[in-house]
């Protein structure tokens, strides 16, 4: 560990976590487990070489959340282990596991000695980083699926782990599938990647992640997979009826890399794959690094939405290579990444005006409405976030107030000195992690002789005052447009006679996106939706609620929920119960819940479909609803239905191999 990337607190004081680096480094993590699609669980071992670095340490503490530990040694000989009862109060963090070291001698003192801990363990029902389907919720219909979601601080109810992004380490991994099944990691595939296994039956899989990670980027998914090769070192996967029209959509993935790679350093985790999942992933996208996990709802049949990708690529920098240091750093991930993108997308695009269109609506209004609805404390850049719940705090907030940060930066600085310091950043901190104060050091140290750097720019106010930060200048060429449409809209007031007469049957989807927010923005400002007569007439003119542009139809939806509009509730409903993506079900949801005409049904279809959601999901729709622990409890468990699901599945089977043969005996 070099001196910049030596974390700059003790690591203990991680408040999300209740381990101990400080005193003992997971550095090496080599996991073996078989899937359990009919108990929905994984049966795992997680042999783990630790480096003792404090010699007062007698015990190591791990993080889990809800797993089954069956026994733990250390070096060979069984070890005393003892696990915490978990904090009602904050459910989040889980257990901590405390393992005994065995007695030093004086001889060998543990400080700097290496031990091999072995946990055999397995998962259980209530493993929050897992999204357990059934065959039904797959394209295919005819097999389960299973994928994992470690960000923030899930990855401790999928194995015993260091469970804060501080800690990273390297990985292989050997996993047993059913014969019909391909398993997919955040990691390399090894040379013979698979192999089948006749006395089981199964097919192995072997992986291998060189580059140290934090535990919230450890990834797995498995599931009737197949893959197109995009260049050399891209490929997308994903359920095997979908993958052409994936290899369309991701078509720019190496172009993304390439661009990405000249904004910064050269790539470093060997191959950028992309899959994508089944619908009820809860993000756009997920970083996971050598494998991008995404949501099927980018599939807009035109490469519209993409910027998703160039998002999740450009982490393969901001983030994975150089990882905040606690979760109240995380604008370090984020705010790089969002502005890593529009860099990336700008190039791609070819118009430099297409970075300050895509910031000035989409993105401040984002934070906007982020900054209307969060607390105070998550609305500073670094957030007080405590040992309160990450997914809690989650908004638009680290992503546009970060990206402000950072783009005021370059405004101050000028563009191509801010270029050289973007890669120096990289630079300085890759393999590592970092805070704010490292940043702003950095930065400071990088521009020392540029007399404004240290009086213009008030580092206080961006990092921990709460709110909007000042509006910067943005280019409005391109918004312009969108915008006299939407002032066009407002002026309607239900009368088909004043309906905009520009014709936008050739706009693109950013010009959609742009009036839509533009629209939405108006009304909030005014404190007043568009009225229920104006939702008409613009439906019957542009037919937005028939798209399959997921962002299109998701803005105009929250338009005409907040009309009234009982006639868009179908759509909504379709909408929010095929596809579980929080950016879009949660504002949904939580606006058919605010109004008259949907505060039932956002209730009744909540509890009718909640075992479709993935558990993080299903945990934050029942807050938005005010669906008390009592309630969300009784029959929360995705698992508990998926498992009744294959056991009924199963019983079906068994009873219709006892009716074959006794067919079959009466026959003979
Ligand atoms: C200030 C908050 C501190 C920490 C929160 C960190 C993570 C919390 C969490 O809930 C996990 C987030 C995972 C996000 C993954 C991908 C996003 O970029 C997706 C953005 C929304 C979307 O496009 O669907
Ligand atoms: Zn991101």
């Amino acid at each position: 560990m070099t001196a910049a990337t030596k974390p700059s607190i003790p690591l203990s004081l991680d408040p999300s976590s209740l381990s101990n680096p400080n005193e003992a480094l997971l550095t090496h993590l080599s996991w073996t487990a078989s899937v359990d699609f009919i108990n929905c669980r994984f049966l795992a071992r997680a042999k783990y070489t630790v480096q003792i670095t404090s010699s007062k340490s007698n015990t190591i503490h791990l993080d889990t959340s809800h797993l089954d530990i069956h026994s733990i040694s250390i070096d060979g000989t069984p070890a005393t282990y003892s696990l915490g009862v978990p904090d009602k109060s904050k459910p989040h963090l889980g257990s901590q596991l405390s393992i005994q070291l065995p007695p030093q001698s004086s001889s060998t003192p543990h400080t700097s000695s290496t031990i091999t801990l072995l946990i055999d363990y397995a998962t259980t029902k209530e493993c929050t980083a897992t999204g357990w389907l059934p065959p039904s919720q797959t394209a295919g219909k005819r097999h389960p699926y299973v994928f994992t979601q470690c960000q923030a601080i899930h990855a401790r109810s999928l194995l015993p782990c260091m469970d804060c992004p501080s800690v990273k380490m390297t990985y292989d991994a050997t996993v047993s599938v059913p014969k019909w099944a391909t398993c997919v990691m955040s990691a390399l595939s090894t040379v013979s990647s698979s192999s089948y296994n006749d006395e089981t039956n199964e097919n192995v899989f072997t992986f291998e992640q060189p580059v140290p990670i934090p535990s919230y980027l450890f990834a797995l998914a498995i599931g009737e997979l197949e893959s197109r090769d995009i260049s050399n070192r891209c490929r997308v996967w994903s359920e095997p009826s979908m993958v052409e029209a994936v290899a369309f959509e991701f078509g720019q993935v190496e172009e993304f890399v390439r661009v990405a790679e000249e904004l910064t350093l050269p790539y470093q985790w060997g191959r950028y794959d992309i899959l994508c999942l089944p619908p009820s992933f809860p993000y756009g996208g997920m970083e996971n690094p050598c494998l991008t996990f995404v949501t099927p709802t980018l599939l807009a049949g035109d490469r519209s939405l993409a910027d998703v990708v160039a998002h999740e690529a450009a982490h393969s920098w901001s983030g994975n290579l150089v990882t905040n240091e606690t979760w109240e750093h995380f604008w370090l991930n984020e705010g790089w990444t969002i502005f890593l993108q529009r860099k990336i997308m700008t190039k791609i695009n070819g118009d430099e005006k297409f970075f300050d269109f895509d910031v000035a609506i989409s993105g401040w209004e984002d934070l906007k409405d982020s900054v209307r609805d969060m607390p105070d404390a998550y609305t500073k850049l670094i957030p007080e976030l405590g040992d309160g719940d990450p997914d809690d705090a989650f908004s638009s907030v680290p992503y546009e107030k970060g990206f402000n940060l950072l783009y005021s930066l370059e405004t101050m600085v000028g563009k191509d000195a801010f270029a050289k310091f973007t890669k120096a950043y990289f630079n300085e901190f890759k393999f590592g992690v970092v805070t704010s104060q490292k940043f702003r050091e950095f930065f400071n140290d990088y521009f020392k002789d540029d007399p404004k750097v240290m009086t213009v720019f008030d580092w206080d106010t961006w990092l921990h005052k709460p709110g909007m930060p000042a509006k910067p200048d943005f280019d409005r060429t391109l918004s312009a447009a969108c915008e006299d449409l939407a002032d066009g809209w407002m002026a309607v007031e239900g009368d088909a006679a004043k309906v905009p007469t520009v014709d936008i049957t050739n706009w693109n989807t950013s010009q959609r996106i742009c009036f839509l927010d533009a629209l939405l923005a108006k009304c909030s400002d005014r404190n007043e939706p568009l009225s229920l007569e104006t939702v008409g007439l613009m439906k019957e003119a542009y037919k937005m609620h028939k798209t399959h542009n997921s962002e299109v139809l998701h803005r105009f939806c929250m338009i005409s929920v907040a009309a009234g509009d009982a006639t868009i509730i179908p759509v909504v409903l379709r909408f929010i119960t095929t596809q579980g993506r929080m950016k879009f079900v949660r504002p949904l949801y939580r606006a058919l819940f605010a109004s008259k005409m949907g505060k039932n049904i956002a209730v009744k279809t909540f509890f009718k479909h909640r075992d479709f959601y993935h558990p993080v999901c299903a945990k934050m729709l029942a807050k938005d609803l005010e669906i008390g622990d009592d309630d969300a409890e009784s029959d929360v468990k995705r698992c508990g239905s998926s498992q009744r699901h294959f056991v009924l599945g199963a019983l079906v089977v068994v009873a219709s191999a006892i009716g074959i043969a006794l067919i079959r005996g009466k026959r003979r």
